[in-house]
């Protein structure tokens, strides 16, 4: 792909409320007790630290009466310092707890969405492009983290101490109570607009952020092709709008805060003064001692900090549920794993569902493997690569795909893995199906790690095993260190040769129901090849398979042969039947057979 043309197209979905909160009551489970332990703790804590109000309103009251002496001051104020270690040391334990269950859920979130990440469909990913999951699993994360320190003390501490706060109000004289409840709408209001306003803002930024991610990602990877094409300045243009984009994103969130800020000051000066008016009102009255407005002065100068730390919390909370919405977006796509034993056009983008059900394989076709229906597959905005394609490929049949270069037949082979998802028709495939691809992939770590990706109970005499049947025991004498030979980035170089019989002894291992090989590399004549076509066929010895045949040898000796043209099968039958046909197969394997024997004769 050239990196003038790489764009960020559909975007990865983004879950909703109700996804949103499943996910986070399904990854918080375990941790149930202990939240109840902190609502417990919270409560009584904020309950104890109304006991300075009240006492101070009660010296108050003594005071002016002229009954209060030094032992009535020493009380008091030894009850106020008990109670403020006490709510003190009650609210550090609450937040503790709720900081610890925080971080636990946002680690097993993690978790899910690396490992989700490594099985997402191929075509989701790229048509969002891979800046935006990357994003996602940065950015996003970090800003879930981030939001820990302003958020848990907010919702265990000052939740509570609204609303025992309150209910101390009330209690003392319900005048005091309503004078603050008056002033509540204003505090609605600035919410009701924040709510309307922030989250459209604080999306925008993300996005902003993502589309900067993708323009910064692809200039790395393309470095060459921008060199090589002198797009350096036009690149370092894109980058510098993409990166403009996201400061003016972040000063219109900046905006919105400062003008909640605003808002919430009016709130403070009005609930102050309501409450100071009643104050002296019922003083005057009589209904209220000086001592008895003191403590409710006092209990709304104690409300305001939490009531605005709870709505300012709404800001970073807005934010990180911002965030934690795109992560679980990408948590809860049907994975390539999951989705698909029946893969139909029906995108997952379309609906994000954490409770999606794979539908089995129907009983009654248990004799047949593969099932291709009227498969029409093109990428992106291009040409179709596939038309039309009808097939059944039988229990333990194993199928060779022939045809010129760009017939479609890795297309096909992607789509019947379910890499990726037909435009149209249904592919029906077993449960447990594996492929090797063109490039294979040698992860940096022991040989041992790398055969046990997908079968990790597997025990050093399966591995052993595998490496024999497929012809691969050399691989151990690598290094003294036979399995723990580190391999890949950093470690012990291998051949293609190498890197191949290791994904086919890794594939054996796997054990799926149904192989396919699309492994391209090896030049045909070679004692390389020859040695790849009897480990393919021993990894293929037992269950369906099916093989991309970019070396005829590979066709004949399968049991059925479909011929590809323009992304249409073209003929199918065994490799006798089609010779005798005299069709397109006959040619292709009578020039092939032409050039083996050029080659022997060399
Ligand atoms: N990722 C992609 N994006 C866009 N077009 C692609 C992509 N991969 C393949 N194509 C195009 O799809 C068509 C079919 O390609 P495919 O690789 O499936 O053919 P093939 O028969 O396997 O060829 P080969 O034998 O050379 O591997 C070709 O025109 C190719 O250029």
């Amino acid at each position: 792909m050239s990196v003038a043309s790489a764009t960020t197209g559909q975007a990865l979905p983004v879950a909703g409320g109700r996804a949103t909160a499943a996910e986070v009551r399904r990854l918080s489970r375990g941790h149930r007790l202990r939240l109840a332990a902190v609502g417990v703790v919270g409560i009584v804590s904020t309950a104890v630290d109304l006991i300075p109000p009240v006492a101070i309103g009660y010296l108050v009251d003594r005071v002016r009466a002229g009954t209060a002496d030094l032992g009535t001051v020493l009380t008091v104020t030894a009850v106020m310092a008990l109670s403020g270690v006490l709510g003190a040391a009650g609210t550090a334990v609450a937040i503790v707890h709720a900081t610890r269950v925080y971080h636990a859920v946002l680690a097993a979130l993690r978790e899910r969405l690396v490992s989700r990440a490594m099985l997402l469909p191929q075509h989701l990913v790229e048509r969002a492009g891979t800046g935006d999951l990357i994003s996602r699993s940065s950015d996003d994360v970090t800003a879930v983290a981030d939001a820990a320190p302003a958020v848990i003390p907010a919702l265990t501490v000052s939740a509570f101490t609204i609303v025992v706060s309150l209910g101390g109000l009330a209690a003392l004289e319900w005048p005091y109570a309503a004078a603050f409840a008056v002033v509540l709408p204003v505090y609605a209001l600035a919410m009701r607009w924040y709510l309307r306003t922030g989250p459209r803002v604080y999306r925008a930024e993300r996005a902003a952020m993502s589309a900067r991610a993708q323009q910064i990602l692809e200039s790395q990877r393309g470095y060459a092709t921008v060199l090589g094409f002198g797009l350096a300045e036009r690149r370092h243009r894109t980058v510098l709008t993409d990166s403009w984009g996201v400061a003016v994103q972040s000063l219109r969130a900046r905006t919105v805060l400062s003008m909640l800020n605003a808002r919430l000051n009016l709130g403070e000066c009005l609930s102050l003064a309501a409450v100071l008016v009643v104050g002296f009102v019922l003083v005057d009255h009589g209904s209220s001692t000086v001592g008895g407005a003191t403590t409710a002065m006092l209990l709304v100068l104690r409300l305001l900090g939490p009531v605005n730390q709870l709505l300012f919390v709404v800001d970073t909370l807005q934010s990180a549920l911002a965030s934690l919405s795109r992560v679980i977006g990408v948590v809860t796509i049907p994975t390539v794993d999951a989705a698909d034993a029946t893969t139909t056009p029906t995108d997952p983008m379309d609906e994000v569902d954490p409770t999606h059900e794979v539908d089995p394989m129907d009983p009654a076709d248990t004799a047949t493997a593969v099932r291709l229906r009227e498969v029409a597959f093109r990428y992106a905005d291009g040409p179709p690569v596939l038309d039309g394609i009808d097939l059944d490929i039988p229990d333990g049949q194993h199928l060779a795909i022939v045809g010129p270069s760009g017939a479609g037949k890795t297309t096909l082979a992607a789509v019947i893995a379910g890499v990726r998802r037909p435009d149209d028709g249904t592919v029906t495939r077993p449960r447990r199906t594996a492929v090797i691809t063109q490039e294979v992939h040698v992860f940096a770590g022991a040989l041992r790690e790398n055969l046990t990706l997908a079968a990790p109970d597997a025990t050093d005499r399966d591995i052993r095993a595998a490496l024999e049947t497929t012809g691969a025991a050399d691989l151990l004498d690598l290094s003294a260190d036979a399995l723990d030979t580190v391999v890949g980035t950093g470690g012990h170089p291998l051949t293609d040769a190498q890197a191949q019989q290791l994904a086919l002894a890794r594939l054996f291992l796997a054990d799926p129901e149904l192989a396919i090989l699309d492994e391209a590399t090896a030049e045909a004549g070679s004692a390389h090849a020859e040695r790849l076509d009897r480990a393919s066929e021993a990894v293929l010895a037992g269950r369906t398979g099916i093989v991309i045949a970019h070396r005829l040898s590979q066709a004949a000796t399968c049991d059925r042969i479909v011929v590809m043209d323009a992304g249409r099968v073209i003929e199918t039958g065994t490799h006798d039947e089609l010779l005798t046909a005299g069709g397109t197969y006959a040619r292709l394997w009578a020039v092939w057979q032409a050039g083996q024997h050029i080659s022997a004769n060399r």
